[in-house]
């Protein structure tokens, strides 16, 4: 016995919903399937949470500049950890009861594991469903060995972390990816001893080596970093070994951040009847995300090109759009950009410096150190550096690790969105005093090298008009 419906969608994260969002614009024939907790991963233990424990680090090592503002006193305050993790989870799941309430699909969502069977088949909880369109949106887990499991909470993921009721004393972080970055900072703040171990310098996803060069003395003020051959975990009598190399070191809990594996396991991927890659995923367009011809898309962190959250909701998007299409469209993708909410935050737009390898390019940066309002604030640290083509002077791209890197950020992804060039980001208005400055800055470095004369000097802001034509007051 089987039952008919027109779409089924497999995972209920931030991908499949979004999914669900154009499906049930177009049938009430559907069935969303979601295998463990419902309220996306974001929801409930990426994102969402991640930023908490975050802002409450944030708020406690404010305190260290304390007396530089004349300000007495700070040695008093100390961290209420179950406290701190109490708020962590209640305002997360007020998140995650918020995503349920929006995504409410009835009875026609269920728990359960699903497997394909075929391009248009699914089994879930031992029931065939046919289905004449198909959306995975599976998303990743935590990477971990399955040797850890045997030391129980000592060892922990982002799934994991957010439940403890309290944390030890001192702690191991493996990777310093996007997720290494953050937590081993916000823990370090929150008074834990932090060590982290990586196979090679690299941290928040940076790949200009100026940039990663100014964070990484940043991040070292803070924890000990250990770079070395891959970490082994041992039990010991006061909790867990961290073992790389010859470097050894006993913490209370480890908190592995080694990257995410894509969901694919079980799910029945070799029944499409298309060859699977080596992360055993099917071919499909990055942009229509359709898989081979099939009436099948994929869509979020599965797959793993843009594993971020606006681009997983556009994908998810995509997906339910054009699983309804005759004819699958392919959608020009943003442009890219990644934070890392260290501090100073860590971006990534456009294209990367690494990416931009080869390429003749012209460079501009800012060091935040003697910038003014970022002196003002006593976070005057890190570096901005602007990529534009030479021939052109648009903009590429960006890497930065600098104070509200966040908001700059996405004032340049505007910019490299919109093919602005860096003559014309320097005719925007920049209030004083203000971190944009800074900006203003690289981008002037930038300019300058396309004038005659060099030198920051050389370069006015301001485009020549004719004098009775443009400037004039209203
Ligand atoms: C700690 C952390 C912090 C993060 N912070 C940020 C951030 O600040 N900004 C940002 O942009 N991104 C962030 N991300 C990334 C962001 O969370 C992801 O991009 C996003 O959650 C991906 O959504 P998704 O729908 O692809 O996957 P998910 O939300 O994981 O959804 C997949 C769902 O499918 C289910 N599933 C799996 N297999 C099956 C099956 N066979 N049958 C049925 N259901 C199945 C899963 O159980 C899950 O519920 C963070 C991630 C982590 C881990
Ligand atoms: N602010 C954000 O937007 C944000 C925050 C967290 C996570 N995310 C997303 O979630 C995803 C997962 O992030 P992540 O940081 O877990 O993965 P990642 O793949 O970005 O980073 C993992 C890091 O761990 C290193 N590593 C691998 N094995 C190791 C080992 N045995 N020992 C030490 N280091 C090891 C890798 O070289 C890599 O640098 C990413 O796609 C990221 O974009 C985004």
């Amino acid at each position: 016995m089987h039952e008919n419906i027109d779409t089924l969608i497999i995972g209920a994260g931030s991908a499949g919903l979004a999914a669900l969002r154009e499906v049930r614009k177009r049938t009430d024939s559907f069935l969303i399937v979601n295998d463990g907790p419902w309220g996306t991963t974001c929801a409930r233990v990426g994102c969402m949470p991640s930023k908490l424990l975050i802002e409450a680090a944030n708020a406690f090592h404010r305190r260290n500049s304390f007396e530089a503002f004349g300000i007495r006193g700070a040695g008093q305050l100390h961290v209420d950890l179950p406290a701190v993790l109490h708020r962590v989870r209640s305002l997360r799941d007020g998140f995650v009861a918020g995503t349920i309430q929006d995504s409410d699909a009835g009875d026609r969502q269920i728990s359960g594991r699903a497997h394909l069977l075929g391009p248009d088949r699914v089994s879930v909880n031992g029931k065939e469903y046919r289905a004449r369109r198909i959306i995975i949106a599976t998303g990743t887990r935590p990477r971990f060995e399955n040797a850890w499991r045997s030391l129980g909470d000592r060892v922990l993921t982002t799934d994991s972390l957010f439940e403890q009721p309290t944390l030890g004393r001192r702690m191991a972080v493996l990777g310093l990816g996007a997720v290494g970055t953050e937590m081993a900072q916000a823990l370090a703040r929150l008074g834990i001893e932090v060590t982290a171990f990586v196979t090679r310098r690299s941290a928040a996803g940076l790949s200009d080596p100026e940039v990663l060069g100014a964070l990484w003395p940043l991040l070292e003020r803070e924890f000990a970093i250990h770079v070395g051959e891959r970490a082994r975990l041992a039990a010991h009598a006061h909790g867990v070994e961290v073992i790389s190399g010859d470097h050894r070191v006993v913490v209370d809990q480890v908190l592995v951040a080694s990257g995410r594996v894509p969901n694919v396991e079980g799910l029945g991927l070799d029944t499409l009847g298309v060859t699977l890659d080596e992360h055993g995923l099917p071919p499909f367009d990055r942009n229509s995300r359709q898989v081979a011809d099939l009436p099948v898309f994929i869509a979020g962190d599965l797959d793993p090109a843009r594993a971020l959250l606006h681009e997983a909701v556009d994908e998810g998007h995509i997906a339910g759009m054009n699983a309804f299409a005759g004819q699958p469209q392919g959608f020009r993708r943003r442009t890219a950009l990644a934070i890392t909410f260290s501090q100073p935050n860590a971006a990534v737009v456009g294209r990367s410096f690494k990416e931009l390898s080869g390429e003749d390019i012209v460079i501009g940066h800012i060091d935040f150190s003697r910038q003014g309002r970022a002196r003002i604030a006593q976070e005057n640290a890190g570096l901005l550096r602007v990529y534009a083509d030479r021939a052109t002077g648009r903009l590429l791209g960006s890497e930065m690790c600098a104070p509200a890197g966040e908001h700059l950020a996405h004032l340049l992804a505007l910019a490299v969105n919109n093919g602005l060039t860096v003559q014309q980001m320097l005719n925007m208005p920049i209030y004083h005093p203000v971190l944009e400055e800074g900006l203003r800055t690289a981008l002037r470095r930038a300019a300058s090298q396309w004038s005659a004369k060099g030198g920051d000097k050389a370069v006015s802001d301001l485009e020549a008009c004719d004098l009775n034509r443009c400037g004039v007051m209203d």
